[in-house]
């Protein structure tokens, strides 16, 4: 019978079949962070369980902790520093590996993970993180869990899965200069809504995808959660192999071999089928940004914030009328043009290398905007240091960035780093929803690039349009 890479990967991890929905996986990797992990050991505590396969587990601070610039990284707060210390005990005490607060590689698990080479073509990766699905980048399917099925992988390295079915969604073509993969799965979550993939596992595919960096793919598995994807996957190329291998010393002469040759393996029979399909032209792409309150309000950049008046009566209807009280737009504005006052680029969406890197070339030679605060987290530790190493700190530095140390930051508010009442921030990251970044703050999600626009002019603007930085 033909299959999908996902059947694969699913069939490939199935301990048992326990009923014609759902089946017992195994797990190769769990990784933790210091949020949804408490509970877990407190139920495995009570039942004196031990964990498993403690080294087939890996463990981050990176939801609560604080990225001010230089600090020890002390967590202040007594509810998030005792979540930290939890996880510290429950790590020291099960032997779990841990990027604590004070070691110089910590970060979000979902940059972490990959750049330590513990995520490979093949596995099953969970977390109690629905933005897990970072890693079909790789060809590794990830998925989120509860807090108790995160108990259940501790005791067992396995846990209870339901089926999802398959959506392959082709994009070909080349994206044009100015629109980045962020653009292309804004666009994506645009065309097919928030719960267009809903109970789906996306094989991403095309020459689009083929043309794309490992990090590209990465932006855009992560986002397919916020289609309300189960998975995403790009079958492993050389680009996937290439990537794992300069991340892997252990898969050196014949197991070398057998890794490529199972990597090789991975993809979709010719006859696959899948329960949904859809295509795409990436060569037609522009800009995204959201408008609204969902990742899927959003529009191309030479758009304009929609009119409820022209849709029907309806949830739609009502949803968008809800967004622009809350964003405190009116219908029809342009979008570009809306002034900002914070630029935040940073989160397991787009705070890699590559990330950083692009938003230096539009920043070289400008400053940011008079009455605008701009801050770069980077994603990791490593990350912090490849950036330093290549200059892009200081050029970010010299002209006008905050630089601060790695984390979650204001992806969310549930650290030290919040948005105001009412002040609008041009983000990097995957969710705007209402008080995401801070109570009544409104967020516009963008790629790296246009965010770094937006500092320069203090307006969304289209990243392809700045004027050539005065010499
Ligand atoms: C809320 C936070 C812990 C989270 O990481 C949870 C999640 O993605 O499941 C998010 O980005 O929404
Ligand atoms: S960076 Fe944002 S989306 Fe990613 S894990 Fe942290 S809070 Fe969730």
């Amino acid at each position: 019978m033909h299959r999908t890479l996902y059947r694969k990967l699913v069939d490939a991890h199935t301990v048992t079949q326990l009923d014609a929905q759902n089946v017992l996986l195994f797990c190769d990797l769990h990784l933790m962070n210091e949020y949804t992990s408490p509970q877990a050991f407190a139920g495995l505590d009570e039942q004196g369980r031990q964990v498993l396969v403690p080294g087939q587990n890996m463990a981050v601070v990176s939801h609560v902790i604080p990225t001010d610039p230089g600090a020890i990284r002390i967590i202040r707060d007594a509810a998030p520093a005792l979540q930290a210390s939890n996880l510290r005990k429950n790590c020291d005490q099960h032997g779990i590996p841990l990027f604590d607060t004070q070691d110089a590689l910590q970060g979000i698990e979902h940059v972490v993970a990959p750049e330590h080479g513990m995520v490979r073509p093949g596995m099953v990766v969970i977390c109690g993180d629905s933005h897990t699905t970072t890693y079909g980048a790789l060809g590794a399917l990830g998925f989120g869990i509860g807090t108790s099925e995160v108990e259940h992988v501790l005791a067992t390295q396995t846990l209870v899965y339901r089926l999802a079915k398959d959506m392959r969604i082709q994009v070909d073509g080349l994206l044009p200069l100015g629109t980045t993969a962020k653009d292309l799965i804004l666009m994506v979550i645009g065309h097919i809504g928030a719960q267009g993939a809903r109970g789906h596992v996306i094989e991403f595919c095309g020459t689009a995808f083929d043309a794309m960096s490992i990090e590209a793919r990465f932006t855009v598995c992560n986002m397919a959660v916020e289609a309300g994807a189960r998975g995403a996957l790009i079958a492993p190329d050389q680009k996937a192999a290439d990537y794992v291998l300069a991340r892997s010393a252990d898969l050196i002469g014949p197991l070398q071999q057998v890794a490529l040759q199972h990597w090789a393996s991975l993809r979709s029979d010719a006859g696959a089928v899948f329960d949904v399909e859809h295509h795409f032209d990436a060569s037609a792409v522009p800009p995204h940004v959201t408008w609204g309150t969902s990742p899927d309000q959003v529009a191309p950049i030479g758009g304009a914030v929609p009119d409820p008046e022209t849709q029907a009566a309806g949830p739609l209807r009502r949803s968008t009328e809800q967004a622009l009280r809350y964003t405190g737009l009116a219908a029809g504005t342009p979008l570009e043009g809306i002034a900002i006052q914070h630029v935040f680029i940073g989160s397991c969406t787009n705070a890699r290398i590559e990330d950083l890197r692009a938003v230096a070339e539009v920043v070289r030679g400008r400053q940011v905007a008079q009455g605008v605060r701009a801050m770069v987290v980077p994603g990791s530790g490593a990350v912090k240091q490849q950036a330093e190493a290549e200059g892009i700190a200081r050029l970010l530095l010299d002209a006008g960035f905050e630089w601060r140390e790695p984390g979650c930051s204001m992806c969310l508010a549930m650290n030290g780093d919040i948005l105001a009442d009412g002040v609008r921030c041009a983000s990097t990251t995957n969710r705007n929803f209402e008080g995401r970044q801070g109570r009544g703050a409104i967020t516009h999600l963008m790629s790296p690039a246009m965010a770094a626009a937006a500092a320069i002019t203090g307006t969304i603007t289209d990243v392809r349009r700045l004027e050539t930085p005065h010499a």
